[in-house]
């Protein structure tokens, strides 16, 4: 899922741009994406070990493989920067993707450049199998002219059986019935619709496909529940002139069982684009099958095509920039999947909630039941933000807030992978809510962070809300505002009397403390209506003095030491202060 333009920090990482982080690719990529990493320093090293890429990963942010590349949970143990593993194509079967979503790597694939690639690889095969296309290639090299050997069949009108209609299986169906095929497909979790729009007739079992097959070609990914789909006994239910094809994974048929099929006659032949070892092992099943004249054999090419390269190429590593960059991925394995048009619409209010959240820490912290750990939080999505779909990137923004000024890493190590298990390890109880229909909405959407808080009789509340793509926070505590949360803070909870803005300028001023910005926040309209009311003191208990209450909120370069906190406190009228860097 690639992503626009748009910078934010998010919950997936941090900007490393700045740092020239390192990507390792130790696989073929096409150079059409790799420009896209122009600001990052690429490594591009082929034929590493085993050992020499376990003693390379430490220094690396991410990586970009294919097929070949074994990411096992001890590389991804040693590897302590990395942050992205970019499959540049389909499948994840060499990734050890539980290990990577422990460690919070984000694993990010392409999920569909290589589709139209790897369907005509498949119908090459077919065509390839029924008209002896190799063994009459090699004949005639080798001095032969054998026509009457090498006699085939025509594809039109034979049934082609497709074992998993996703997007490959589907595509080389259609190709199939531009062929003149009728077309079988077994896929339980495949649409009757789809299947029919494309004049393709659903079977329920696959006893029914094999019997009927002429040939047979699998699209599934290799699963538990693929493993050896196919082996002695269902070649044996299979026509004696069926061919079998394979561009999905080696292991979906059993290869012992294959190669014995195809010995004994079960079955009349083969066209193979992958195996269980790449290259086959010697002396192994796949390697005979490689030298038998009934199959032909091509060397793992199904997405080896120009355009499949350069799409799965551009398709990845504009996620590994964007994560990088500490943008979201668009394709990530282990986490839900994010609209580009949700993606577009997330971003901002990703880095408004990361912020809220970081606010909340350190604005709360020395008030009464103040903390992080243990507390309820909850988060309410009000407008449009509540129809999104998905709202994982914004509840990881909210932990990498709350706890990136009291975490050793700054919240670096959180992302959308791995933000519920920090947050549970922190006991960080965090529900999130949503209204669609909001009244006295301004802006088309608003987000809420709530906690509620024993030790006080006021809920501690932040809200904000993204105008263009600038962020706000709209009501701090009981205090509606409006001011943009970046840089360093001095919120100042104050008595609103005339000359306290001119006091607490002069304060800064003589300690050179310079002010960026300033904004006046007044109470929340239903505390306006009664504006003598008492005031929290330090502990969350109530001062005796019934005053007007006001909140200071200054944007300032920076407050160097404590003396000018120390001073401010020492004002009369001056409640509290917190200092806030955002
Ligand atoms: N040889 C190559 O170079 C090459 C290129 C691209 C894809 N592939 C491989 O092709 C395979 C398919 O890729 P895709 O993009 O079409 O995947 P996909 O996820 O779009 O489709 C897989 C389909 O298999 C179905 N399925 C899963 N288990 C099944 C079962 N037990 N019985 C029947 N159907 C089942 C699913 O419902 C799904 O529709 C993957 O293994 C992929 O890695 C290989
Ligand atoms: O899963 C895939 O995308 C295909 O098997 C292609 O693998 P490759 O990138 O190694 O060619």
């Amino acid at each position: 899922m690639a992503p626009s333009a748009i910078t934010l920090h998010d919950p997936t990482s941090n900007s490393l741009q700045g740092s020239r982080a390192k990507i390792l690719i130790p696989e073929p990529v096409s150079a059409d994406g790799l420009a896209l990493l122009s600001d990052f320093h690429i490594d591009q090293r082929q034929d590493l070990s085993v050992t020499e890429l376990l003693a390379l990963i430490p220094s690396y942010s991410a990586l970009i493989i294919r097929s070949s590349t074994r990411v096992t949970s001890t590389l991804l143990a040693a590897a302590s920067k990395l942050r992205v593993v970019a499959r540049a194509g389909v499948g994840v079967d060499n990734v050890d993707v539980d290990a990577a979503t422990k460690l919070g790597i984000i694993v990010v694939n392409s999920p569909s450049g290589n589709i139209v690639a790897a369907a005509e690889h498949t119908i090459a095969l077919l065509m390839a199998v029924a008209r002896n296309v190799a063994a009459g290639d090699r004949s005639l090299r080798a001095g032969g002219w054998e026509r009457g050997k090498l006699v085939g069949c025509e594809v039109g009108g034979k049934v082609f059986g497709i074992v998993g209609l996703g997007k490959v299986g589907l595509k080389a169906g259609r190709m199939a019935v531009g062929l003149g095929m009728k077309v079988l497909a077994l896929d339980p979790y495949a649409s009757p619709e789809i299947a029919k729009t494309n004049s393709v007739t659903l079977v329920h079992d696959l006893p029914t496909l094999l019997r009927a097959a002429d040939f047979l070609t699998i699209h599934t990914p290799l699963i538990a529940s693929t493993m050896d789909l196919i082996s002695t006994p269902e070649f044996s239910m299979m026509k004696p002139s069926a061919k079998v094809l394979n561009v999905a994974r080696g292991g979906v048929y059993n290869e012992e069982a294959l190669l014995e099929a195809i010995e004994n006659g079960t079955i009349a032949g083969a066209g193979l684009d992958v195996f269980t070892s790449e290259p086959p092992l010697p002396g192994s099943a796949a390697e005979k099958l490689c030298q038998h004249p009934k199959v032909i054999v091509t060397p793992h090419l199904g997405a080896s095509t120009v355009e499949a390269q350069e799409n799965v190429s551009i398709d990845v590593c504009a996620q590994v920039r964007s994560i990088l960059m500490g943008n979201l991925p668009t394709s990530a394995v282990n986490a839900p999947l994010i609209l580009p048009e949700e993606y577009r619409k997330l971003q901002p209010f990703v880095r408004l909630v990361e912020k809220m959240g970081s606010l909340y820490t350190q604005h709360f912290s020395n008030k009464a039941g103040g903390g992080v750990g243990g507390k309820r939080f909850e988060l309410v999505y009000e407008g449009e933000l509540a129809g999104i779909s998905t709202t994982r990137p914004l509840f990881a923004a909210l932990v990498k807030g709350l706890i990136s000024s009291i975490s050793d890493t700054g919240g670096r190590d959180i992302n959308i992978v791995n933000a519920s298990l920090i947050a549970r390890e922190k006991g960080l109880i965090i529900n999130e809510a949503s209204t669609r229909t909001s009244d006295n909405l301004t802006y088309a959407s608003l987000v809420t962070l709530k906690v509620s808080n024993p030790e006080s009789k006021h809920d501690q509340v932040i809200s904000g809300y993204v105008s263009g793509n600038q962020i706000f926070i709209s009501r701090l505590d009981r205090f509606s505002t409006s001011f943009i949360p970046e840089g360093v803070l001095c919120i100042l909870h104050n008595h609103d009397e005339p000359g306290k803005i001119g006091l607490v300028g002069s304060i800064l001023g003589r300690h050179g403390v310079n002010i960026r910005f300033m904004s006046v926040a007044a109470l929340g309209s239903a505390d306006a209506l009664n504006k003598e009311v008492e005031h929290e003191d330090l502990n969350g208990g109530l001062a005796a003095e019934k005053v007007n209450e006001a909140l200071m909120i200054l944007g300032v370069d920076e407050i160097g030491g404590k003396a000018v906190e120390k001073e401010l406190r020492a004002e009369k009228g001056i409640f509290d202060i917190s200092i806030v860097r955002l």
